[in-house]
């Protein structure tokens, strides 16, 4: 008999592919697919997902390359089996801060869709402006001082939004799209985030703003739990905030809540029961915290085109180095991020360096892991002996905020200085490990004031994450596992997810499953916590903390902050010399 129980899609829209993922009511993965952009989109002229402007430093991607992208996702979910009449509930992520221009023959367009032709074929006048700047997007230097200042400094941004203003952040994006747009602009009636954008598409109409993905916008005040007016006014240059706050609509405060049921295009075209409910679609990050019931002080490491550290928590304590959102599901907590734009593709570009892999390997990552487990740590020989210390930055990167380059030192424990001189590095293979220490121990430098001992007696342990996730494409790496654990510690150890790269289409299908079974009250750690099964769900993949390697990496972590330092302070050189930042080599 055909099997008729309940399915739950999740969607996650990132950098460079389209996810998507059922489970069932018990947590259970049935189908999966994948959209690649670059081997599978057709018609634009992308390179790993977006479309670079390197003289004003824009990056984004193509609208009509997404809507491509759902109706292929969902065709190949099709083409696996799945009876789309069983999904009872569909949410989605979307990569964060992307901003998507809609005009006022969108709404119509989206709720009169023919079911025999494309999602691309039918939207393409949906839109006051084609594209959507990527959160790789660094032209907003501008804005984003107006943005800091305008409250005081960056800490009251921060204490006020739960960030200071970041390049990629949507409201010093709006402000720029304004003034450099302004036709376009005054012809949007509506603004979407990418995940509102997705959840339109599946609801036939524009759905609101997630009240999570919300807080990256350097918009929403995380304290008041509104709109901020001073910076909507900002943003909208004018102090009547009507017209902005109308573009971007109401923020639903229930995470869990109902949009409302499934377009009819999809009903019409894939079989989908005119029930279905679509569901709030949050952030790729907020998603990622939500396929495990994840504990305080667990903490998740996405190993994606960024790195992301993530951590759900009752406190929120904003600074300008770190950011706070509302978590994805449960008001009262709080995911805290750290997000780096130079992950994948950094760690990529020197695997590439390497030249021809060993001979009889599919993995194109076995000579890079070689070098990285076969090299000591930091290259150090002794307790004493110098530390190679670098930042690879391929694209100008968030933490620190400093321009494009890659910055090799020598650092002394012993008489904390450090040297330009790069004698001692074998080039490139001493990058291999170089690279996974730098990123990991950046990270460990900047979640200092989140994590705490893990036992009850702090005397026996250093602060640090009771377990460490690994997700996200990077989490395949056993190298890279192997340096999280000596790096971060972790007292119980590295965990992968059994989907790796799918974590955050995961999270999404658990909010769906959450979101449409719960009881009246039961919040999603209640839900998922009861139905989640460790020994299947998760891998343990390396040891974590490891009292010596722990103490080795304290010196590394104070070796990268003077390398941090350094390179600020020489950019501020530059910058006054040349009265431009330039772009850094050593
Ligand atoms: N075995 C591996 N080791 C290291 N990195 C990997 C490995 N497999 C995939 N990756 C990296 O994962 C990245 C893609 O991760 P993914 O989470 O799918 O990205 P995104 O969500 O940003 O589109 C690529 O940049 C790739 O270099
Ligand atoms: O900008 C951020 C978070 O602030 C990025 O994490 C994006 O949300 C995209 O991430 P990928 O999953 O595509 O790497």
């Amino acid at each position: 008999m055909a099997d008729s129980s309940p399915l739950y899609l999740g969607f996650d829209l990132s950098t460079q592919q389209l996810k998507g993922i059922a489970v069932t009511s018990d947590l259970k993965v049935s189908y999966e697919a994948v959209v690649d952009f670059d081997a599978d989109a057709s018609g634009f002229n992308i390179k790993k997902g977006v479309i670079t402007n390197e003289a004003e430093r824009e990056v984004y991607a193509p609208v009509a390359m997404w809507l491509q992208a759902i109706n292929t996702v969902l065709q190949r979910l099709k083409d696996k089996g799945i009876e789309f009449s069983r999904v009872m509930g569909i949410s989605g992520a979307g990569q964060q801060h992307g901003s998507v221009y809609w005009n006022q023959e969108g709404e119509h367009a989206l709720s009169n869709l023919n079911k025999d032709k494309t999602l691309e074929s039918q939207l393409d006048h949906a839109f006051s402006y084609p594209y959507s700047p990527n959160w790789q997007d660094a032209s907003t230097q501008e804005q984003c001082d107006l943005f800091d200042r305008h409250l005081g400094d960056e800490t009251q941004l921060a204490m006020d939004t739960g960030s200071k203003a970041h390049h990629r952040f949507t409201g010093p994006q709006i402000l720029r799209f304004r003034t450099k747009h302004p036709e376009e602009y005054r012809k949007t009636s509506r603004i979407s985030l990418v995940s509102s954008f997705l959840a339109s598409i599946f609801l036939g109409k524009i759905a609101p703003i997630d009240i999570s993905d919300v807080c990256g916008m350097n918009l929403w005040d995380i304290q008041a739990g509104t709109y901020n007016e001073k910076l909507l006014a900002l943003a909208a240059g004018t102090a009547d905030t009507n017209d902005l706050r109308s573009k971007l609509g109401d923020v639903p405060e229930d995470a869990g809540g109902n949009f409302g049921t499934v377009s009819p295009y999809f009903v019409h075209r894939f079989g989908f029961t005119s029930s279905c409910t679509i569901v709030p679609f949050t952030g790729d990050n907020p998603s990622t915290i939500l396929a495990l019931p994840l504990r305080p002080l667990d903490a998740m490491v996405s190993l994606g085109t960024s790195t992301t550290f993530l951590m759900s928590t009752p406190h929120c304590k904003p600074d300008p180095a770190v950011h706070f959102f509302n978590h994805p599901t449960t008001a009262g907590l709080y995911m805290f991020m750290l997000c780096y734009k130079n992950g994948g593709l950094a760690r990529e570009q020197i695997r590439d360096s390497l030249g021809p892999q060993l001979p009889g390997t599919s993995d194109p990552w076995s000579l890079f892991n070689n070098h990285v487990t076969g090299t000591l740590p930091m290259g150090a020989t002794s307790p004493n002996s110098p530390l190679r210390t670098a930042l690879y930055f391929p694209r100008p990167e968030i933490v620190p905020n400093v321009p494009a380059g890659t910055y090799r030192y020598i650092y002394d424990p012993e008489y904390k200085n450090l040297s330009g001189n790069t004698k001692i590095w074998n080039l490139p293979t001493d990058d291999c490990r170089a690279i996974i220490e730098s990123q990991l121990l950046s990270l460990r430098l900047r979640s200092r004031s989140i994590v705490a001992s893990p036992s009850p007696n702090p005397d026996n342990l250093p602060a640090q994450p009771r377990r460490i996730y690994l997700v996200g494409g990077g989490s395949q790496n056993p190298a890279i596992a192997k340096l999280a654990g000596e790096i971060l510690g972790g007292v119980e150890g590295v965990y992968r997810l059994d989907v790796g790269g799918n974590a955050c289409a995961l999270g999404s299908a658990y909010k769906a499953v959450w979101a449409v079974e719960r009881k009246p009250g039961e919040t999603f750690e209640e839900l998922i916590g009861e139905r989640w099964r460790e020994e299947e769900f998760v891998k343990k993949v390396a040891d974590g903390y490891q009292e010596e390697r722990y103490k080795v990496y304290e010196k590394g972590v104070e070796a990268l902050e003077k390398v941090e330092k350094e390179v600020l302070y020489k950019q501020a050189v530059d910058v006054g010399k040349a009265g431009t930042s330039g772009a850094g080599q050593v």
